[in-house]
């Protein structure tokens, strides 16, 4: 059986070694040879093709981004798009079977490609580790400690101007990395996108760690609304799916925090950082057994399912379900990590 793959969506840390996972185990157990799409869907649609052998996946473990490419196209979209014309394509090139490595829009564009016909298993990805039918997804753990990271220096150069310091983590729907970073880091408020807060609840927990002799550290997610706010802001355009791009909240805050506490504050928005470079030791393992695990369920022809990590073990999820709802933060994680704030 020959597979196509592709990877799509943000990239994060571990895509290439999901790829180099399921390259090796395909080729060498299941009989399995692999080409990779360029650039996510726009390589499906457009053929867009590169031989994926064992020769030139060797090392890429370590390897931050993807060597696929990743982008946004819609499958649906444009002359080549949609199931018949990918259908065809697949049949010109001999390739019998898609897994698709991306979140939860692709993953969506995946299943509705699967109840067209198309043959087609998915690898969840994204460093947000919203996708509630898995515990974990790679790049997460790489994009905590990224931030727990800056956070520590944030903090040392705030200590010695008595400053308070915001930093802007990734988060569009959820909080997990404002959540683990922020508790990593010793944070004295994390502000999520699942917990509306006040401006003046968050200048309460800034003047109590400044009275304490602390230098305030506040971490916001960047889908985080203050409870004035309807939508997070968003001041820089669409992404190519026509979705408002975030960042921008914690500038937005720390002028507030100045003005209503009088301490100088000073925001930095960690940004891409935080899905560049090398993945963490626990991010290539997870990658790596996701990878061999896709391979696997191809041989089996568990078309319109994905892998997934439950507990330490990894498991077969469908579609539909996997897509059902986003893992957001639950309260008493909030809580439990708010009994530090201040
Ligand atoms: N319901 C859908 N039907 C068809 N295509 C979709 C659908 N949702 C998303 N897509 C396509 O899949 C692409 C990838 O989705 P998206 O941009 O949401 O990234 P993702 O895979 O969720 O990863 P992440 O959000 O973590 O970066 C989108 O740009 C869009 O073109
Ligand atoms: O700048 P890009 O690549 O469009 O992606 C930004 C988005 O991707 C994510 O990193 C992952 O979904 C979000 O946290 C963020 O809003
Ligand atoms: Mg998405």
């Amino acid at each position: 059986m020959r597979i196509g793959i592709l990877t799509s969506g943000g990239d994060c840390p571990g895509l290439n070694a999901v790829i180099r996972g399921a390259v090796l185990k395909g080729t060498e157990i299941n009989g399995q040879e692999f080409v990779g799409f360029r650039d996510g869907w726009r390589g499906v649609v457009n053929a867009d093709i590169m031989e994926l052998t064992r020769h030139n996946i060797r090392g890429i473990a370590k390897q931050g981004g993807t060597i696929l490419g990743t982008s946004r196209t819609n499958p649906f979209e444009g002359e080549n798009g949609g199931p018949e014309n990918i259908a065809a394509n697949m049949e010109r090139h001999g390739i019998d079977a898609i897994m698709a490595i991306g979140g939860e829009g692709t993953l969506a564009a995946a299943k509705r490609l699967t109840d067209a016909g198309l043959k087609i298993v998915g690898v969840p990805k994204t460093v947000d580790n919203d996708l509630d039918a898995t515990d974990y997804t790679f790049g997460f753990d790489t994009a905590v400690q990224i931030a727990t990271d800056a956070m520590d220096r944030l903090r040392t150069t705030g200590e010695s101007h008595s400053r308070c310091m915001v930093a802007e983590v990734m988060g569009r729907h959820v909080g997990w990395i404002a959540l683990h970073s922020g508790m990593a880091a010793g944070a004295h408020a994390i502000l999520i996108p699942e917990q509306k807060t006040s401006v003046e609840q968050m200048c309460e927990w800034v003047q109590s760690a400044y009275d304490r002799g602390r230098a305030p550290l506040v971490v916001v997610a960047e889908g985080f609304m203050p409870d004035s706010m309807d939508d997070p802001h968003s001041e820089r355009g669409l992404d190519a799916f026509g979705r408002p791009r975030l960042g921008g909240i914690g500038e937005r805050i720390a002028p507030l925090i100045e003005s209503i506490t009088g301490i100088e504050t000073r925001a930095t928005t960690l940004g891409h950082i935080q899905r560049g470079g090398v993945p963490s030791a626990y991010d290539r393992v997870l990658a790596t057994r996701l990878g061999m695990a896709a391979s696997d369920i191809i041989g089996d022809g568990a078309w319109g399912q994905m892998v997934a990590l439950k507990g330490t073990e990894i498991v077969t999820v469908g579609f539909a379900e996997a897509l059902g709802k986003l893992k957001t933060v639950p309260q008493h994680r909030y809580d439990e990590a708010a009994l530090l704030f201040g």
